[in-house]
């Protein structure tokens, strides 16, 4: 099933939209009576006094303000985790995952959710966490609230709806959504079952890439970003918010939909982006690009260049570089680099990666291609090639990425990874 919903587009767009004629007060955002007796509220995701260029607010026109809500009691984290991984100790190794299994069990987006690794520390608003979803129903009568970070999702299976306070999004496999620090929302599944990953961003939102020299148009486009227009429903019943805050889940009672902003306007809105539309660009000559070409977003850090958290796609696209070894080259790297694969064979490991995988490579790991894959690549007769039915991601982050005890003492750890660069052979002949 495909669901089409309307959009609005444009990436950090200062946008309006409203339900009812006239919700969205004009020229002001907190007059003494808002139309149809709606409460204002501000929702500031950015410092009041970040630059202008930085920040992201919204203003909402809603039934409720959003204190009408019960009192909070801490919940079993389950298997939600946050920075710093102090439960079991990081190794350099490197590491990769079979998918997480399908539940059998009713299981919603939130019981559903298990955090593979993280970095930095939520506290200090630096780092990032990593989940996997695995859920076969949607959430019913309760919302979640992230105050740690925003939430990329990248979808492997299945198709969701994510119901927000600002609109509803649809993605599937193939599309990317983010939720900011904060947003209200729940997840609807349209298909059986729903995987996918999550970059929890704890640090400043994603922007997108800069295209230095490549000009004015190229990469992600920001006419590709896809925003939701309010859309709000009155109910009334015993629900639950579940907020994770500071690393641990707390719930409350709520006694109405938190879906209920009847108009907003600003830039700090959810939205999404089908990853075909991004416009690779790549050698068409010779060598093998870094991958920091294929950067969707980017969240910096403070330091100029060096990222909290890039996402970064492996798409579909024409290989054509002339005598070059044309797989990602053997590699050891400052910055940590976490894969997973949505689509496909990923052209540095056709074996053992696969769709709903992960991999880590953390901080000066070496990693690249598996030994079949080397003796491929450097005998391949070099005509131009494409490269089909493939998506492959990386979150790559300056900070140590720790897996969780989850990720490295649970069964879908594989502990043979490293047998896979063992068929590499001395081929000297000085
Ligand atoms: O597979 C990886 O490790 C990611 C990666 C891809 C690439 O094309 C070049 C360098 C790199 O780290
Ligand atoms: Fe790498």
């Amino acid at each position: 099933m495909t669901i089409e919903l309307e959009y609005m587009t444009g990436f950090g767009n200062e946008f309006e939209t409203e339900v009812l004629p006239g919700a969205l007060p004009i020229g002001q955002f907190s007059p003494q009576k808002v139309k149809y007796d709606l409460y204002a509220e501000q929702f500031n995701v950015t410092a009041f006094t970040a630059p202008r260029c930085d920040n992201r607010r919204n203003w909402f026109y809603r039934i409720r303000p959003s204190v009408v809500q019960g009192e909070y009691e801490a919940i079993d984290n389950a298997l939600v985790r946050s920075a710093p991984i102090t439960e079991v100790v990081t190794p350099p190794s490197m590491l990769r995952w079979d998918p997480v299994e399908l539940p059998t069990e009713k299981t919603d987006f939130i019981d559903g959710l298990v955090t593979m690794a993280a970095n930095g520390s939520v506290n200090g608003q630096a780092g990032i966490g990593i989940h996997i979803y695995a859920a076969n129903s949607s959430m019913e009568g309760r919302y979640f609230c992230n105050a740690d970070g925003e939430l990329l999702f990248v979808p492997e299976l299945g198709e969701i709806i994510l119901h927000t306070e600002c609109g509803k999004l649809a993605i599937k496999a193939g599309e990317i959504a983010v939720i900011p620090r904060g947003i209200k929302f729940s997840v609807e599944l349209l298909t059986d079952t729903a995987r996918g990953y999550i970059c929890e961003n704890y640090g400043q939102p994603y922007v997108l890439a800069e295209r230095g020299p490549v000009g004015a148009n190229g990469y992600a486009n920001d006419r590709d970003f896809e925003y939701p227009i309010a859309c709000f429903e009155d109910k009334q019943g015993d629900f639950e918010l579940v907020t994770k805050f500071g690393g641990n889940l707390f719930r409350c009672d709520i006694g109405h939909s938190p879906f209920d902003v009847v108009a907003w306007t600003g830039n700090s809105a959810p939205y999404k982006y089908d990853l075909s539309r991004f416009n690779v660009i790549n050698t068409v000559s010779f060598d093998h690009p870094d991958p920091s070409i294929f950067t969707v977003l980017t969240s910096p850090s403070g330091t100029p260049g060096v990222a909290n958290i890039d996402f970064v796609v492996f798409p579909p696209r024409w290989m054509v570089a002339e005598n070059t070894f044309r797989p990602p080259y053997y590699h050891r790297n400052m910055m940590s680099e976490f894969m997973g694969l949505i689509e496909g064979v990923y052209d540095a490991k056709e074996h053992g990666f696969v769709p709903g995988g992960s991999s880590l490579h953390n901080c000066m790991s070496p990693h690249g291609p598996e030994a079949e894959v080397f003796e491929k690549a450097s005998n391949a007769e070099l005509a131009p090639q494409r490269y089909e039915n493939t998506m492959a991601f990386m979150f790559e982050s300056r900070y140590i990425i720790q897996p969780t005890k989850f990720a490295l003492e649970g069964k879908t750890r594989q502990p043979n990874y490293s047998q896979c660069w063992k068929g590499i052979k001395k081929k000297f002949k000085g």
